[in-house]
């Protein structure tokens, strides 16, 4: 049996970032455990699929340890032995029991805390969670983990100019996509929706991205659902091909999912509150159990700008922010004070190929595209903004400075109204004069 003040479940993105803050906190040795079911220190989740998949200089470990993507130290496994942080890797906790503040590790081990730290992140939906025929051949690739992105390079190179499914048009489809074309890959990406990234494109935006792929050779099949994996008669596991809703057969050598993930909450439900498949947490991230705190991709935490709103957001900046959030409220909280609540900007970017887009705040209301036309020819700035009840609420951009970024999260902080919305069209100029 062990025990530590604190302890936070999970060495990922939060756990890295949780780490750093409790540094700037007085933390004393012996005090911190963090427990990670991977075999390496936290580290910058983002990186796996975009630098890692590189062709040249691909992004390794230890180069994108946490906190770097934050401006923070690189958190070697050195680091946490010198702040007396005790880095638990390869060890998974399959017990919780929160009434007597007890885990339970798959070492045998049980550890007691004072405060827990939940940040457990989210696992990949699988095709087979749909016991989609076909599900378990081998070659069926999904990436949330650094080993996940290790097994995909290795196929990467094992099988140059390969034809590659791409099941999926979120994040992982366009990003993964991106890097499998980088590497020489004969490219197709299949989603069931009308265009890529629904969740936060406008056809018009989303359009820009699909011409830009098929220019690079890749076929993206929109409004198509992949319905079987289809393996060889003579070689069970081998993908032969993929067979979509519509009877289509699609030819591939190996495939790369990225259908979605699921915050990982199994651990805890039933000892806490839950809301938006998250753990409910208040302004700091406290759960509905007084010590126990829940950040990153499992909270659902309120959103200050929509009136309290629950919401729960999977990205890094909201990874890195909530646990900071909590880690010094937990710190106020021993000296009697207290803290401003999270007050959370959401912002989401990605970068595939050259491109490389932000956007922050809402995507409601109506949408005012601007620069697009150019950006087709000239490659360049494009933008848009979201106005709801006459006000900016949302702003988007492709290929601009940190200064245009800045200027963007500025307009959607500030939420400036808008009488016309031809104004908007003049894109930055617009965002410089507010
Ligand atoms: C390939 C990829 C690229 C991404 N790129 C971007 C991007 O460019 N921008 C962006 O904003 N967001 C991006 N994201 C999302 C971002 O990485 C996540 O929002 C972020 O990692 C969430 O941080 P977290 O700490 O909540 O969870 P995670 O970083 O997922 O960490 C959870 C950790 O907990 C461990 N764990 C889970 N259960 C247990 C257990 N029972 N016992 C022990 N350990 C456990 C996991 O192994 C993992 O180490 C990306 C995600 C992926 C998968
Ligand atoms: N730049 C970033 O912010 C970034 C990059 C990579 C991953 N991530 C995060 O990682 C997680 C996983 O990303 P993701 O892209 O898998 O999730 P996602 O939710 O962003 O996209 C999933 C896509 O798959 C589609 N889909 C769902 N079921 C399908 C099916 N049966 N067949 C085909 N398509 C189907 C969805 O409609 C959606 O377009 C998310 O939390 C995401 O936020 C973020
Ligand atoms: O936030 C991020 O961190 C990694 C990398 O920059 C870390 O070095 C990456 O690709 C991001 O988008």
């Amino acid at each position: 049996m062990s025990s530590f003040k604190y302890v936070i479940v999970g060495g990922g993105v939060a756990g890295g970032y949780g780490a750093w803050e409790f540094t700037k906190h007085g933390l004393q040795p012996g005090e911190l455990a963090i427990i990670s079911k991977e075999k390496v220190a936290p580290y910058e989740r983002p990186a796996l699929s975009k630098g890692y998949l590189f062709p040249e200089n691909p992004a390794r470990l230890p180069g994108f340890h946490t906190c770097v993507g934050g401006g923070g130290p690189k958190g070697l496994p050195e680091w946490y032995k010198e702040n007396g942080i005790e880095l638990k890797l390869d060890t998974e906790v399959v017990k919780a029991d929160l009434k007597s503040k007890t885990l339970t590790t798959d070492k045998g081990e049980t550890i007691k805390y004072e405060k827990l730290i939940i940040a457990t992140g989210a696992g990949v939906i699988n095709l087979k969670d749909f016991k989609m025929p076909g599900a378990d051949a081998d070659g069926i690739y999904y990436i949330r983990e650094e080993e996940d992105a290790a097994k995909l390079y290795e196929a990467m190179q094992k099988h140059k100019g390969a034809k590659v499914i791409v099941v999926g048009g979120g994040y992982i489809g366009c990003e993964v996509g991106a890097g499998l074309s980088l590497n020489g890959l004969d490219v197709t990406i299949v989603y069931p929706e009308p265009h890529l990234m629904p969740r936060l494109f406008t056809p018009e935006i989303a359009s820009f991205y699909e011409g830009y792929y098929e220019a690079k050779g890749i076929k993206v099949f929109r409004g198509r659902l992949a319905a079987a994996i289809v393996q060889h008669d003579g070689q069970p596991n081998k993908i032969q091909c993929v067979r979509m809703k519509d009877g289509e057969e699609l030819p591939a050598d190996f495939l790369v999912v990225g259908i979605g993930a699921r915050p990982r909450v199994g651990l805890f439900e039933g000892q806490l509150e839950m809301a938006k498949g998250g753990f409910k947490v208040d302004g700091n991230f406290k759960t509905s159990e007084p010590d126990v705190y829940a950040v990153g991709d499992v909270a659902a935490f309120p959103l200050k700008m929509k009136d309290g709103e629950l919401t729960r957001v999977e990205h890094v900046d909201n990874a890195r922010k909530s646990v900071m959030q909590a880690v010094q409220a937990i710190k106020a909280e021993e000296k009697g004070e207290s803290i401003p609540e999270y007050d959370y900007l959401p912002y989401f970017y990605s970068r595939v190929f050259k491109l490389s887009w932000v956007f922050y705040g809402e995507n409601v209301g109506d949408v005012v595209v601007w620069g697009r036309e150019e950006a087709i020819k000239e490659g360049g700035k494009f933008g848009a903004y979201w106005v709801n009840d006459k006000k900016v609420v949302g702003a988007f951009l492709e290929s601009g400075t940190p200064d245009d970024n800045k200027l963007m999260s500025e307009v959607a902080r500030k939420r400036p109204s808008v009488e016309s919305q031809e104004e908007l069209k003049s894109g930055l100029a617009f965002a410089a004069k507010i």
